[in-house]
């Protein structure tokens, strides 16, 4: 039997124990780190390592006979134990008290934070558009301010997502939550979180997102006195990076930008009601204890957050406009290859050089179904109406595209290079057509005519040749 409690740790001790604020690492500040003052081991799925207090970690083994420092041993399997290696997912927790050790979970209020499928409402067709959801007026912390909008698949069998929006205007005290039912992609709009894990401390601001993984147990804390933004909860397999194909070793979101917490606990005894979101409804238990008591761990099944100007934004420098797709930065696969069950696309600021080109959005009808948010500025393809903390969804196969004063300007554009940079939008994107809540149909901030925004487009033949005018580019003439 080898005992390591009193053996020299082989691992840098870069975790801050009770009290997680210290200057960066040396790896966070390589990896640019967006929330000064908190350390981070960076790399997307990577095994990371990390201990707040030296020695927390047993050397060469998970399951020592006796963990060190008195620790339990405890794994979180994020994926089936059999998956492919390169899919597989799961961390090593040492922590002061068993997660097994809990009372009872007593079913409470869902409030508006609801799951698929949605039984209240029918499949619709037609476009939607929603202003910003009002911030409360009551105390609100982030699990009660969660609003969903609508989603897809099945809560119980592991496919489809949630889509929510949150607001709050206070962090969350004396409570935890966890979700079992799914990874939460939290991308804020309006005010920075700090989230505190189990596995460590985030920092999200908007512009930056940040992942807690299926049954992470967290704590979300306000770091401005209001917060807004939007959640995708991903009922299917986990968020990765997308293949890259003939773009080749480099490009959209880098694996190193991807920045996952070290180990910071907190041994506080005192009553922590931990929030448990399962088959689609809420549960809740009194611990007497804080359950983000994990003194040290290892793994790849991780929260992360990831600051979106670190895409690296690939576009066309010849001419027409690429599907969104070579915006993505997390898929969620399904099994079929291609195929997501969800896509997190965004529209970050970027050049367009498109010769003879319509250069935003084209018209389109989509057999995916595309949820859209926006976090600042503007959207290039709706020229008003699209507020930041407003969402649009078109549904599959619904016809949309740029908007009526969009399609007139950009159709007769002068066509030199230009930098779009004005907002940062996003896109949500999912195989099966969203179903809204009763409760986001009949909100007031739904707008009652979006459709408006196509209405009055002219026919468009017979039309006019273009002349030489401002509609086409400088570029050569091309022969069919
Ligand atoms: O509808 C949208 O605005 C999203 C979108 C953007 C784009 O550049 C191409 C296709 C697409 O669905
Ligand atoms: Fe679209």
């Amino acid at each position: 039997m080898v005992e390591h409690r009193n053996q020299p740790s082989p691992f840098p001790s870069s975790g801050t124990g009770a009290h997680p604020m210290s200057s960066p690492s040396t790896a966070a500040e390589q990896a640019g780190t967006p929330a000064a003052g908190l350390d981070y081991s960076p790399g997307f799925g990577n095994e990371h390592v990390s201990e707040a207090v030296p020695g927390a970690l047993p050397v060469g083994r998970n399951s020592p006979q006796r963990a060190p420092l008195g620790l339990y041993a405890e794994q979180l399997s994020g994926t089936a134990f059999t998956e492919p290696r390169h899919a597989n997912r799961r961390s090593w927790l040492y922590r002061i008290r068993p997660s097994a050790a809990h009372p009872r979970f007593r079913r409470t209020d869902n409030g508006a934070l609801l799951s698929a499928p949605f039984t209240d409402s029918e499949p619709d067709p037609n476009r939607l558009r929603w202003d910003p959801l009002p911030l409360p007026e009551r105390d609100t912390d982030f699990v009660t301010g969660l609003y969903t909008v609508g989603g897809n698949g099945d809560v119980l069998r592991r496919c489809g997502i949630g889509i929510h929006l949150y607001r709050a205007n206070r962090s969350m005290v004396d409570r935890v939550f966890v979700d079992s039912d799914g990874e939460l992609l939290i991308v804020p709009e309006l005010g920075g979180l700090l989230v505190r894990t189990e596995l460590g401390l985030l920092e999200a601001r908007p512009g930056q997102v940040a992942l807690v993984p299926r049954g992470v147990r967290f704590r979300v804390e306000l770091l401005d006195g209001a917060a807004r933004g939007y959640v995708c909860e991903n009922y299917g397999q986990p968020f990765r990076l997308p293949d890259l194909g003939p773009i080749g070793a480099n490009g959209l979101a880098n694996p190193r930008d991807f920045l996952a917490p070290v180990a910071a606990f907190e041994d506080v005894e005192e009553p922590v009601e931990v929030v448990n979101k399962f088959g689609g409804n809420l549960w809740a238990a009194q611990y007497d204890h804080s359950p983000l008591d994990v003194v040290a761990w290892h793994g790849n099944y991780a929260p992360y957050v990831y600051d979106l100007s670190r895409f690296n934004v690939l576009g066309s420098i010849s001419f027409d406009h690429p599907d969104p797709s070579i915006f993505t930065v997390l898929t969620s696969p399904s099994s079929t290859p291609g195929l997501a069950n969800a896509d997190f696309v965004v529209f970050a600021p970027r050049w367009l050089v498109g010769e003879d080109t319509f250069r935003p959005a084209y018209f389109h009808r989509n057999v995916m179904s595309e949820f859209m948010g926006l976090i600042d500025g503007a959207y290039d393809a709706k020229a008003s109406g699209f507020a930041p903390g407003g969402a649009s969804l078109h549904n599959m196969m619904s016809a949309h595209g740029p908007d009526r004063d969009t399609y007139a300007k950009a159709s007769s554009a002068e066509l030199l290079p230009e930098k779009v940079d004005g907002g940062t939008a996003f896109m949500f994107e999912t195989r099966w057509p969203v179903v809204v809540t009763a409760q986001a149909m009949a909100a007031d901030h739904r707008q009652q005519d979006y459709d408006a925004v196509w209405r009055d487009i002219g026919r468009g033949f017979p039309g006019t040749a273009p002349a030489d005018g401002p509609v086409r580019s400088a570029g050569p003439e091309r022969t069919r």
